[in-house]
């Protein structure tokens, strides 16, 4: 089974090879798809033919985008202490504990049906690859049923085992990490690829961060961090020691951490919708950057201190606030995400890669920013 997209009127690829700049620009391009996969891309005059055809009538086609970062396994929501944050109060990672008792109350059928209901919005928004943690579990069983949930119906699936310290180990963190080395991540791993753990005041400290994640990896788990959200810290520095796929937030960074991220091989993922919705610090972007950081952006999808699944609102909000390029964040926000995941299947539109292709309602990409908060994803084709 084949399929042509024709009169593409400009074509990201992600591929410099193929085209102009980092982004891999292309004019009046086609590409062919054949079993899931991009077999041919050029220009449209000279496409082949293919079973079925799909006519883009000039306008612009991107891969989809790639979500490196998201928690939609819980129960309930926490428009209150939203209402609370913009009227004064500070975020505080013990919000976490109230989203753990409605999910741990909650059944197996509707946390499944509330992970399908936020998929189904990142995919209408046009993100067509989603990394799913569990955390807000915080038990052997609840953490179990919450990455199996997660890898039933996300890309990849993360182990949160270590996100805030449950009520029942209220003053006793060592005693929780025990029993997350001890049980919870023998017990989870095989149906997880990921491990994290949120290393901040209130919630886990460096130590008790390097040795769930090193559990996890000693597990076959590959890892990544929470890392100076909401103050300086050591989870950057653990994340690197560790060979993390990605540290995230990043809000926080010493020029030390910026050093150690530019000469190792990890993401520092940049999740701006949550300090937007928390009225926190934004991540220094440029620093990053300038420093030849690889950088993601993610929508970071939590009832907490991110309910949004829109990674155009994303791209545009790394572009006014974050002072990233139009082609950063967008690069950010497809490739970046896959780098993040170490994924190399998705995030470009290469001979070979999966295709997911995403039309604007928009002649190019420049206007995901440049139109914010207007529903530019026209159609969405994944694999
Ligand atoms: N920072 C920790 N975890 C989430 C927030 C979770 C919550 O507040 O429920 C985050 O990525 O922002
Ligand atoms: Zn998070």
């Amino acid at each position: 089974m084949s399929l042509r997209v024709v009169n593409i009127g400009e074509l990201v690829t992600n591929d410099p090879s193929m085209g102009d700049g980092t982004l891999g620009l292309l004019h009046d391009a086609a590409l062919v798809v054949e079993d899931g996969r991009v077999a041919w891309v050029g220009p449209s005059s000279r496409c082949p033919d293919a079973d079925e055809n799909l006519d883009a009538a000039g306008a612009a086609v991107i891969p989809g985008f790639v979500e490196s970062h998201s928690h939609l396994v819980f129960a309930g929501e926490r428009a209150a202490e939203f209402e609370a944050r913009m009227t004064g109060q500070p975020y505080a990672a013990g919000g976490i504990r109230t989203t753990i008792a409605a999910t741990r109350a909650a059944s197996d059928l509707a946390l499944a049906t509330n992970v399908t209901r936020l998929l189904g919005e990142y995919r209408r928004a046009g993100t067509t690859t989603v990394e799913c943690k569990s955390g807000y579990g915080q038990t052997v069983h609840d953490e179990l049923r919450s990455v199996s949930i997660a890898r039933c119906h996300a890309d990849d699936a993360t182990l949160l085992a270590a996100h805030v310290p449950p009520p029942e180990y209220a003053g006793r963190a060592d005693d929780y990490v025990r029993m997350v080395v001890d049980e919870m991540i023998p017990a989870c791993a095989p149906h997880a690829a990921w491990i994290d753990a949120f290393c901040e005041r209130g919630a886990f400290s460096a130590e008790q961060t390097r040795a769930v994640l090193e559990a996890g990896r000693a597990a076959g788990l590959g890892v990544r961090v929470h890392a100076n959200q909401l103050t300086p810290g050591d989870g950057v520095r653990i994340g690197v020691d560790l060979d993390a796929a990605s540290v995230d937030h990043c809000c926080h960074l010493t020029d030390a951490d910026v050093d150690a991220l530019a000469q190792s091989t990890t993401v520092a993922t940049l999740l701006p919708a949550a300090d937007f919705s928390t009225r926190n610090a934004y991540p220094d972007a440029r620093r990053l950057l300038d420093a030849g950081v690889t950088v993601a952006l993610g929508a970071d999808c939590n009832p907490g201190t991110s309910y949004t699944t829109s990674m155009p609102f994303v791209i545009a909000l790394a572009v006014q606030a974050l002072r990233m390029s139009p082609a950063e964040a967008l690069w950010s926000a497809t490739l970046g995400g896959a780098r993040a995941l170490r994924r190399t299947d998705v995030g470009h539109l290469s001979h070979g890669a999966r295709a997911d292709l995403v039309l604007l309602d928009a002649p190019s990409y420049l206007h995901l920013a440049y139109r914010p908060g207007v529903p530019l994803v026209a159609r969405v084709l994944k694999a």
